[in-house]
């Protein structure tokens, strides 16, 4: 909008001063045309009556063009202490003009005598001199003045496209910065929802979309499962061989989750060595078998060198949502089942609130099985925390 009207401004001054300059040029031979007239002027000469009218249309056209650009003067935006001494000028001129007209007017009608026409040669010669001044003054002045405009206007253009110029390198500025908050916002929802050790969603997030999910599940009646797994025993790992050993486990687990589940369904560590798989439209039945292939996955999973040649154990419990749950029965219910499967002596699913038989499969660590193992049935009084 300023561009626009930076370039309207200059062409609006260039067109003032280009019309009042046209006029100028136009006039500037009409003192020369009233002196060749004046000259002409005899009374014996066969076109004696064609001189006479034609200096007649002189001095009608002539004060129409002065006063025209006496006027423009006064208009314009040309300094008054500069204009106002070819203004004085231009009226003296146009008096003496008025003179001559009176006077050939009255020679016109009592006859032209050679004094008489020496006298109006005379006052043609003055009003040519006053005229050839004003209007080569007034050239020199447009001129001036036009030069002025234009550098003014140069200048004018340099700040307008300079403000321009700090106005888009400010927007770009402010929009960096919003593009740096919006990607700090990103990185810091990301932490906010991501455990950092197994790069898994965390606790907050899982929640957030079960309830996703138990939001879609009232519109879309479908099956919805969790499944909660816990590393058996892992505290040993951590007592044998490290603390970082046993990081590198649960990184190596959370790695055995993710390659076991469906793109739609959503991993997370809960705390310490609990995890959890929320599985949309998935049905009890279809949950305890993908959870019997983790606890297959799990045990062939590659451990860490330092480890030597342990074999690592999970227990699992799965729970189908009922009409009606929302996730923290769903949670509980599965928490339960977890409880269970370690009571029941580990390495095992439990998905019913029936508890599976114990399997005779070689646990890894057999001897701290033995030693933190109970009896299933004591589940739902003994609980400790897992
Ligand atoms: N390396 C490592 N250890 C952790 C982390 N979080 C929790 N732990 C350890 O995990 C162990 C959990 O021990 P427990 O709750 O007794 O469970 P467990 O030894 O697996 O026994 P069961 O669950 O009964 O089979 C503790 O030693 C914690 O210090 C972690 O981020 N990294």
């Amino acid at each position: 909008a300023i561009s626009y009207y930076a370039a309207q401004a200059h062409q609006h001054v260039g067109a003032d001063y280009t019309a009042m300059v046209a006029d100028v040029v136009r006039s500037q031979a009409d003192p020369k045309e009233l002196l060749t007239a004046l000259m002409r002027l005899d009374g014996a000469h066969p076109d004696h009556q064609a001189h006479q009218e034609e200096l007649g249309e002189l001095l009608l056209r002539i004060p129409r063009r002065i006063e025209n650009i006496r006027l423009q003067v006064l208009r314009s935006d040309l300094p008054r202490q500069d204009y106002a001494p070819l203004i004085d000028e231009l009226t003296l001129v146009q008096e003496r003009i008025a003179t001559l007209q009176t006077r050939f007017d009255q020679a016109q009608r009592d006859g032209l005598d050679g004094q008489e026409i020496d006298a109006l040669r005379a006052l043609g010669r003055e009003i040519e001199a006053g005229l050839a001044w004003s209007y080569s003054e007034l050239s020199l002045l447009v001129q001036n003045a036009s030069a002025d405009q234009r550098q003014l206007m140069e200048w004018l253009t340099v700040a307008v496209v300079g403000l321009l110029m700090m106005v888009v390198a400010a927007v770009g500025a402010v929009m960096l910065m919003m593009l740096r908050l919006q990607h700090q916002r990103d990185i810091m929802r990301f932490q906010s929802q991501t455990d950092e050790l197994t790069g898994l969603y965390n606790r907050r997030r899982l929640q957030e979309v079960a309830e996703q999910e138990f939001a879609r599940r009232q519109r879309h009646a479908s099956p919805l499962s969790l499944m909660l797994l816990d590393l058996d025993h892992f505290k040993l790992i951590n007592d044998a061989y490290g603390h970082p050993v046993g990081d590198a486990v649960l990184s190596a687990f959370a790695d055995t989750l993710q390659h076991q589940v469906r793109r739609l369904d959503t991993v997370a560590r809960m705390g310490g060595e609990e995890f959890a798989v929320l599985l949309p439209n998935t049905d009890g039945e279809a949950a305890r078998q993908l959870a019997e292939r983790i606890l297959a996955a799990t045990r062939a999973m590659p451990m860490p060198e330092a480890a030597g040649e342990h074999r690592f154990t999970v227990s699992i419990g799965v729970t189908e949502a009922r009409q009606g749950d929302g996730f923290e029965h769903l949670y509980t219910r599965t928490d339960r089942r977890l409880y269970a499967a370690k009571q029941a002596g580990r390495d095992r699913v439990v998905s019913s609130d029936v508890l599976a038989e114990v399997p005779n499969r070689g646990a890894s660590l057999a001897q701290a099985n033995m030693q933190g193992d109970m009896h299933p049935d004591v589940w739902a009084s003994g609980r400790k925390d897992s």
